[in-house]
């Protein structure tokens, strides 16, 4: 139950005292770097932010002008950070799993980089990677609580919708994708992300609207650079000892981790 984490139980106090700590450590850090430095960073950007806001009154008033910053620096670790990751686990389990894409992705790279890093011309052209990561952040998108709710009565195309209806992600719906819907098939992505669907709210790993993904053209820079890395410098298969459990932990993982042979090429 969810009340249970405001429960006295040993685990709720120990998760109440990392959490204090974890704040004061974000706070000293904060302190010894705007005493450090005046450059014009993100955190200068927060602390501004931060101290606009109080001094315009505009704070909740159960929201202090250092909680905001630290609350702040926590959810940009958290989404810059852990969503790429898991991205970067489940893009590899599943082209450990299809040898056909694997091989067509190291192709690609090859072609494209031969032995240099990437750059941001090359990264653009790697489409099969593209693809792949595209598929990939369908069938596991970290994020997978994207659900939209209706604020008023609305009718759609004559269908009438409650308010208060949520809606969840669409990501795996056989009417929209098609029989092979569950299956990881990156072709489907081979005209872009318009060619794949019919509506661009049926596809949403980076959420939509006014609140989507700040960082979601970056963290496609990143899977990029990752997986061509990987991709091009070795070759991988699935462990006998892998065990498929998609499990949510606020963000969709793999349950027992991500068991793989690794060979250096
Ligand atoms: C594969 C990686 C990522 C995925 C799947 C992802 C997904 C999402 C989703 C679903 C949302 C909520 C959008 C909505 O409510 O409509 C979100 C918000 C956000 N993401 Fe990402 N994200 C990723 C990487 C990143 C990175 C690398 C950064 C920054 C470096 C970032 C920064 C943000 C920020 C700041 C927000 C809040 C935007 C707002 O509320 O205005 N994300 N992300």
């Amino acid at each position: 139950m969810y009340c249970n984490r405001y429960m006295p139980t040993k685990p709720n106090r120990e998760a109440c005292q990392l959490e204090k700590q974890i704040n004061s450590m974000i706070l000293s850090m904060v302190r010894a770097r705007s005493q450090a430095t005046s450059e014009r960073d993100l955190l200068k950007s927060l602390q501004e932010a931060a101290k606009r806001y109080e001094d315009n009154g505009d704070l909740p008033s159960n929201i202090s002008c250092d909680k905001f910053i630290v609350d702040n620096c926590k959810n940009i670790y958290f989404v810059g950070y852990d969503t790429t990751a898991t991205s970067v686990s489940w893009c590899l389990v599943l082209l450990a799993a299809y040898p056909d894409w694997r091989a067509r992705t190291r192709t690609e790279v090859h072609d494209i980089c031969g032995d240099n890093l990437p750059d941001v011309d090359m990264l653009q052209s790697m489409k099969m990677l593209t693809m792949v990561i595209q598929e990939t952040l369908r069938l596991y998108p970290p994020v997978v609580d994207m659900v939209r709710e209706t604020m008023q009565d609305v009718s759609l195309n004559g269908i009438h919708i409650p308010k208060g209806i949520a809606r969840p992600t669409l990501h795996q719906d056989p009417n929209l994708w098609g029989p092979d819907a569950h299956q990881f098939n990156p072709e489907r992505f081979s005209k872009g992300l318009k060619g794949a669907y019919t509506s661009p709210h049926v596809y949403m790993p980076f959420g939509a609207g006014t609140r989507v993904c700040a960082g979601q053209h970056f963290a496609m820079v990143e899977l990029k650079v990752i997986l061509s890395q990987i991709i091009s410098r070795f070759s991988f298969t699935l462990s006998s000892s892998y065990r498929h459990s998609p499990a949510f932990r606020l963000l969709i993982k793999p349950e027992h981790g991500v068991h793989l042979h690794i060979r250096k090429l």
